[in-house]
């Protein structure tokens, strides 16, 4: 067995690489922390399972290797790695009861017997709230139902890591809330480190305190969830992560770490954080032009909106700002936050609390001068 120099790492992968049929996964590398909550997000067929169920044993990878408390896993079989695995569809034993489902546990597919397991059994559905449907069978629970029930197979081998395939996707919003708050109390209760995945990023940032964002079987972006919410680096991290304003934009010059690029509505001065302008996207649009451009980023809720002909909010120009005019379009409210939807030459989206709204509302046709600061403000490409 090999040990990894990583020591502080609970699971690190180095350049993992395998394929299946057409796809590949290349060069994954990343660790997790002892007790870390990890979540992979990223669209549909961009490899998030097949990650998984490489950590799990399932799939044998072709380079690279995968270390679990500082020892070499790459070849030990899933029923040695000790990690529950929960799929997304549950993939319960339909001929079995719930009770018989959960007994079945994971390990080597065995059924676990014996006094103490009935008592584990017993105490994993009391806490998952599953006591009542132990002897029915999985076509007469609901989605939520066997979403618990395959949580609690999960957990009783005594899993060292627990995978998550998807575990709270078709559940309606009350019952992912509640199994939300379910697998918080399974890890931090019983500190067991997690692996999730999810296409859903705000059940990501909700969930993880460490995110990988995959493209097309390959890390795009790794971090903090919300260092990836507040600044994705490329433009397919910013569509994913939901960035609602994406002004296609020209760079021009460059200063340290701030970029000044042309969108329609004039120049803006941006963070940049990499030097990726040579090999970017083209902007979609076509209106800047032949030249490569890229994207201007600001979240709505990082817009401010004041009166053209008022100097409002004087803390907003105590940092450098871009600041432009545009007129209101529409607006839409959206319980706690009003959208207002603005047009100039470029089209912009700004989310204002419902207490900001309410001491300054505005009407479509009005002229408002939108500011954000420039730290706010980033180019992606
Ligand atoms: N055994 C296989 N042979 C051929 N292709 C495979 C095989 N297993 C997976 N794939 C392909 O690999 C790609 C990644 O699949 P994977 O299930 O990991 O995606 P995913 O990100 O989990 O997607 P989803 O969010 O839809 O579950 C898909 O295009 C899938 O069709």
């Amino acid at each position: 067995m090999n040990h990894t120099e990583t020591e502080s790492a609970l699971l690190e992968a180095k350049n993992l690489s395998l394929s299946a049929g057409d796809f590949c996964l290349s060069d994954i590398s990343f660790q997790l922390k002892p007790q870390g909550y990890l979540v992979i997000v990223g669209p549909t067929g961009c490899g998030k399972t097949m990650l998984l169920e490489t950590i799990a044993g399932i799939r044998n990878i072709d380079s690279g290797s995968l270390y679990f408390n500082g020892i070499d896993i790459s070849a030990t079989p899933p029923e040695e790695r000790r990690f529950g695995l929960a799929y997304q569809d549950s993939l319960l034993y339909p001929f079995l009861s719930v009770r018989e489902n959960i007994l079945f546990g994971v390990r080597k597919g065995e059924q676990l017997e014996g006094e103490s397991a009935k008592k584990r059994m017993e105490e994993l559905a009391e806490s998952m709230g599953i006591s009542h449907l132990l002897e029915r069978f999985p076509q007469h629970l609901s989605g939520g139902e066997r979403q618990r029930v395959s949580l609690a197979r999960a957990l009783m081998s005594d899993p060292a890591l627990l995978l998550l395939d998807e575990p709270l996707s078709a559940l309606d919003p009350r019952t992912r809330d509640m199994m939300q708050e379910l697998l918080r109390r399974v890890h931090q209760e019983k500190g067991i480190p997690v692996i999730h995945v999810t296409h859903d990023f705000e059940e990501a940032i909700r969930m993880g305190d460490q995110m990988l964002l995959m493209r097309e079987g390959k890390i795009e972006q790794a971090g903090a969830p919300m260092d990836l919410y507040a600044k994705p680096q490329s433009a397919y991290a910013a569509r994913f992560l939901g960035v609602d304003n994406m002004i296609p934009a020209i760079p021009d010059r460059q200063d340290g770490p701030i970029v000044f690029c042309r969108c329609q509505d004039g120049e803006f001065a941006a963070e940049w954080h990499e030097n990726r302008f040579l090999g970017g996207e083209k902007a979609e649009n076509g209106e800047h032009g032949h030249r490569q451009g890229g994207w201007l980023c600001v979240r709505a809720e990082q817009l401010q909106m004041a009166s053209p002909f008022s100097n409002e909010s004087p803390e907003a120009f105590s940092r450098p700002m871009n600041r432009w005019l545009s007129v209101v379009e529409q607006v839409e409210m959206e319980g706690a936050h009003v959208v207002v939807y603005c047009r100039s030459k470029d089209a912009w989206r700004v989310r204002l609390s419902s207490r900001e709204w309410q001491q300054r509302p505005v009407s479509p046709g009005e002229l408002v001068a939108l500011t954000v600061a420039v730290d706010h403000t980033w180019y992606v490409c």
